[in-house]
């Protein structure tokens, strides 16, 4: 049976003075979930302890006991007074932290005590708040009479109250910081919106807003909503991944901020990617919001005007690079299988390629981790190219392709295509490769230059005289495909959509570069310039465009289609390694979600107002793959893998309070 902390019934739920600090309940989830979870399962629970404090805003907080029992506790040589090293463990590794074994005896012991959050702090709890939503019945059992004003609103209407609110903004960047308090003030509430309002909401937390959330994150930096670890920690992360609030994690994205979008090295401030791609994980793939940790690995920023700017919250000094790099990410990568275990997904996000391939590669068979630019767009794209046979006919290796960037994206989505193309084909994939071409900063990938190419860059590295435009390569290798992955906005100017016209009855256009200022072309200069003959779509969305008296709506080419899903299909299934069959699993799926409407109308993706249903079926498509190859854990494998994915997923509609 539990046990309640008296003071916590009094309505404020907290011991006072204990002197300890932490995560602060007033801003983020935790004490509440734990103790309903706890209480209906009689788990024992011994970090509830709250206590107040101020916070650097004068705030009050709730202080989570996590590390009381370790400072409690008489220190030993070579111990910190934060030391959570196990005391004593059996010979599975589990930690005595209730003080059973007899290895423990001469241990002092901290009575935990399970409390529940009520009055003041349960409104300031994001994850139990309910607002206005409180009942008549939860008021007077949570001590919340007078706290609150008269009305009781159902979830539905404060939903419609805030999407008027958001609407009422005409700069993007205020609805985003809108929906970020939102998440910080009632966590419910802000995931009803997302997955109510999908389409209108996507471009706010995500790109294109999240692009300018990040350059400006040092000013509009309210509350931390991830886990930061810098050089400044090195020798003490997995520590610094104890203080994070919840110890069950299934998926972590990462990033160390050298590459965010298109917009290039924003150090610590990349933060805004990890939370808007989890916020995706929770909304569009249903992983709870509990068991996503968003990452920012800091180890400096080679972004000048970042140094520079007062405002700025990450380490002011150059990039580490080499060694101290590795040994830091090898650190963090460490420590999360330690504290996690082998099922939890790290993807890793926005790394420049100089280290994405080299991380992907290394951990690659020793964790489950994911490179959503290199893998998961490659998903997406391949799955868009696919649909799109049916507007352009042939075959996947009846088609030529030309990528403008040969990096993660570009590279990524090559190889896959080529993958794809050998498993129809029977073909080597050397042989695949000779279908796709790319065009990097230097101009056509060709033989002659392999010597002084990136790994990455030399599978693709075909016989062909030296070609320095991308105009010039259309011309001369004559693709039936374009994809942009450069990162670079206006780079398919009128001449190279002109010669993709010239040589292809509907030219597969897609424009993947990220935020909207950097797309190669937007969808109403590809179809003016094509005259209402390309097939378009892009990484940011653009409104439908009217050419010639005929609507196109253009899809969204992101690998947001595809990441949520994989990741569910992943956590399903228990899969404790990705394989590149489960990309082509995920790709498959999607491909099959386009309806004939849908291209009726052009798409080659279906509406992301579907998306929960596509994701339902990418994961159970990659759960498939994962039982088939062995790689899955959760056993038995459940027969209908569709159903049970949606079982599993995440809903946002509030919870009836005992
Ligand atoms: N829609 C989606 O889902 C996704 C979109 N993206 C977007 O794709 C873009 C690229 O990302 P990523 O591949 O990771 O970046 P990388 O830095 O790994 O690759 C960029 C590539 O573009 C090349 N390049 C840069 N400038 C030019 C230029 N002026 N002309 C020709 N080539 C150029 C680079 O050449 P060089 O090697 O010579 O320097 C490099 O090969 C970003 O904008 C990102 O937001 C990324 C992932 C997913
Ligand atoms: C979408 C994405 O992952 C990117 O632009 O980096
Ligand atoms: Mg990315």
């Amino acid at each position: 049976m539990i046990s309640l902390n008296t003071a916590n019934l009094m309505g404020h739920g907290c011991s006072k003075n204990l002197g300890i600090s932490g995560w602060c309940g007033g801003d983020k989830r935790k004490i509440s979930e734990k103790v309903v979870l706890r209480v209906n399962s009689k788990v024992r629970e011994h970090n509830n302890i709250h206590n107040t404090g101020k916070e650097e805003e004068g705030e009050e907080k709730k202080v989570i006991g996590r590390k009381m029992e370790s400072v409690l506790k008489p220190l030993r040589d070579g111990e910190s007074v934060l030391d959570l090293s196990p005391r004593s463990t059996v010979s599975g590794g589990v930690e005595d932290v209730y003080g059973e074994d007899r290895a423990t005896e001469d241990q002092l012991v901290t009575p935990w005590t399970i409390s529940v959050a009520s009055g003041w702090s349960l409104l300031r709890d994001p994850q139990y708040n309910k607002g206005l939503a409180f009942s008549e019945k939860e008021r007077d059992a949570h001590y919340l009479r007078g706290l609150l004003p008269p009305t009781v609103l159902t979830q539905l209407l404060q939903e419609k109250k805030l999407m008027h609110n958001i609407r009422q903004y005409k700069v993007p960047l205020q609805k985003y910081v809108a929906m970020m308090e939102l998440q910080e003030r009632n966590e419910r509430l802000f995931y009803k919106l997302l997955v109510d309002n999908v389409e209108e909401l996507l471009p706010v937390v995500y790109t294109p807003t999240v692009g300018e959330a990040c350059q400006k994150y040092g000013s509009i930096f309210r509350r931390p909503q991830g886990l930061y670890i810098s050089l400044k920690e090195k020798g003490k992360v997995l520590e610094v991944l104890k203080n994070w609030p919840e110890r069950t994690i299934q998926v972590i994205v990462v990033t160390d901020g050298e590459r965010i979008l298109g917009l290039g090295d924003l150090g610590c401030q990349g933060m805004g990617i990890p939370v808007g791609k989890l916020a995706l994980y929770t909304a569009l793939g249903g992983v709870r919001p509990s068991a996503c940790l968003p990452v920012t690995i800091d180890v400096g920023t080679n972004n000048e005007t970042l140094l520079k700017d007062e405002f700025y919250i990450g380490l002011r000094q150059k990039r580490a690079t080499g060694q101290e790099y590795y040994d830091l990410l090898d650190e963090f990568m460490t420590a999360v299988k330690q504290n996690y275990g082998e099922k939890v997904l790290v993807q890793f996000e926005d790394f420049a390629n100089h280290n994405a391939f080299e991380l992907l590669a290394k951990y690659g068979t020793t964790h489950l981790v994911f490179n959503d630019d290199i893998q998961g767009t490659a998903s997406v794209v391949l799955a868009g190219v696919v649909a799109a046979l049916k507007l352009i006919g042939g075959t996947l290796p009846e088609h030529k392709f030309l990528f403008l960037g040969a990096g993660e994206a570009g590279t990524g989505i090559a190889e896959l295509i080529a993958l794809e193309m050998s498993k129809q084909t029977k073909a080597p994939i050397e042989e695949s490769r000779k279908k796709i071409w790319l065009v990097d900063s230097k101009g056509l990938i060709v033989s002659s230059r392999k010597n002084s190419l990136q790994h990455f860059k030399k599978p693709w590295a075909h016989e062909h005289e030296p070609v320095n435009s991308l105009l010039e390569a259309v011309k001369v290798i004559k693709p039936t495909v374009l994809i942009g992955s450069s990162g670079v906005g206006k780079t398919f100017t009128k001449e190279v959509v002109e010669a993709m016209t010239s040589n292809n009855d509907k030219p597969l256009i897609l424009a993947l570069s990220n935020p909207t200022s950097q797309s190669e072309c937007t969808a109403e200069e590809a179809y003016q310039w094509s005259e209402g003959r390309a097939i378009f779509a892009s990484g940011s969305p653009f409104d439908p465009v009217e050419y010639k008296g005929k609507v196109y709506a253009s899809g969204q080419a992101n690998n947001a289609y595809i990441f949520p899903g994989f990741g569910l299909g992943l956590v399903i299934s228990g899969a404790i390694r990705v394989h590149d069959d489960m990309l082509l699993a995920a790709s498959e799926a999607l491909a099959k979600q386009v309806s004939e409407e849908n291209y009726r109308n052009g798409l080659i993706y279906p509406p992301f107002s579907n998306i929960r249903k596509i994701s339902a079926n990418i994961a159970a498509n990659v759960a498939a793959k994962a039982y088939e190859l062995g790689l899955a854990t959760r056993l038995p494998r459940p027969q209908d893998l569709v159903k049970y994915a949606e079982s599993c997923m995440y809903t946002p509609v509030y919870r009836n309070y005992r």
